[in-house]
């Protein structure tokens, strides 16, 4: 692709194969979750999230979504438990959304979409450094967390209260004192399979932590993600939406689950 890549009908998700071929590779993300395929595995551990509110340091209009970035210089907002062994350090936290309701998520369940995902982005300690990390099959782990419609998410306010600083692509704010914890469900129970980066360069390097229990959005709350832009300040607006790749094929992967 000449321009870089994006979700347009010239640079999406179909084209993105011939810059990056990986793209059709053997475990490629998001994927289709048929829960009654799943097969429970009693030796998965619980999830351990241990995060530090002060990590929390900015957040950003990066051109294909927002991220809220993470001080990861120290183990003190780490994942361990799950399907993982060892440490991995959360870097940043993004979503993914639609231009309506009825569709935005990445992963599906029995073929439904939902209006977004939330992604928690670790890399594993074992590492130097996330780059280092994101090149390695046992690189990463990024929880994916389901958000449905229904009442308006205190939790996520706080985030959504501050994107109209971060309007078009390259803008970025301070983002001090946020504690990912208040955006997860109630239950830890997920599902996990090995997978990769939902966008280029689509690295096969994460182990998918995908959360059963969904949280809740308000279409109002919607609407204010889609005000955000994937454009630069002064480039013809193009509102940020439909930023998600849609389910790949699963080839010889299972998928396994941490409950009954
Ligand atoms: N710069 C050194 C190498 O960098 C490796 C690739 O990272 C480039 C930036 N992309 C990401 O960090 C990145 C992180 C998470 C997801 S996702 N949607 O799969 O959670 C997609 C992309
Ligand atoms: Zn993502």
């Amino acid at each position: 692709m000449s321009h870089g890549w994006g979700y347009g009908p010239t640079n999406g998700p179909d084209k993105w194969g011939e810059e990056f071929p990986v793209a059709n590779g053997t475990r490629q993300s998001p994927i289709n979750i048929v829960p009654r395929e799943a097969h429970y595995d009693h030796t998965l551990k619980a999830l351990k999230l241990k995060y530090d509110p002060s990590n929390s340091n900015g957040i950003l209009n990066n051109g294909h979504s927002f991220q809220v970035d993470f001080v990861d210089d120290t183990d003190s907002s780490t994942l361990t438990g799950g399907p993982i062994s060892g440490t991995y350090r959360l870097k940043q936290f993004h979503f993914h959304w639609g231009a309506s309701d009825d569709r935005g998520s990445e992963h599906t369940v029995n073929g439904i979409n939902f209006p977004c995902e939330l992604h928690l982005v670790h890399w594993n300690t074992k590492y130097p450094s996330f780059g280092e990390a994101a090149s390695q099959p046992d690189g990463l782990a990024v929880v994916g967390v389901f958000l449905k419609i229904g009442a308006a998410n205190p939790r996520l306010q706080k985030v959504l209260d501050a994107l109209d600083a971060i309007k078009t692509k390259g803008k970025q704010t301070t983002f001090p004192n946020f504690d990912p914890k208040t955006l997860l469900p109630g239950s830890l129970h997920y599902w996990t399979y090995d997978g990769s980066l939902t966008t280029p360069p689509l690295l096969e390097s994460v182990t998918w932590i995908v959360l059963k229990e969904p949280i809740s959005v308000s279409s109002a709350q919607m609407a204010k993600f889609r005000s955000l832009l994937f454009t630069g300040e002064g480039e013809s607006p193009c509102c940020m939406e439909d930023n998600y790749r849609p389910p790949q094929p699963l080839k010889n992967r299972k998928v396994r689950a941490s409950f009954k």
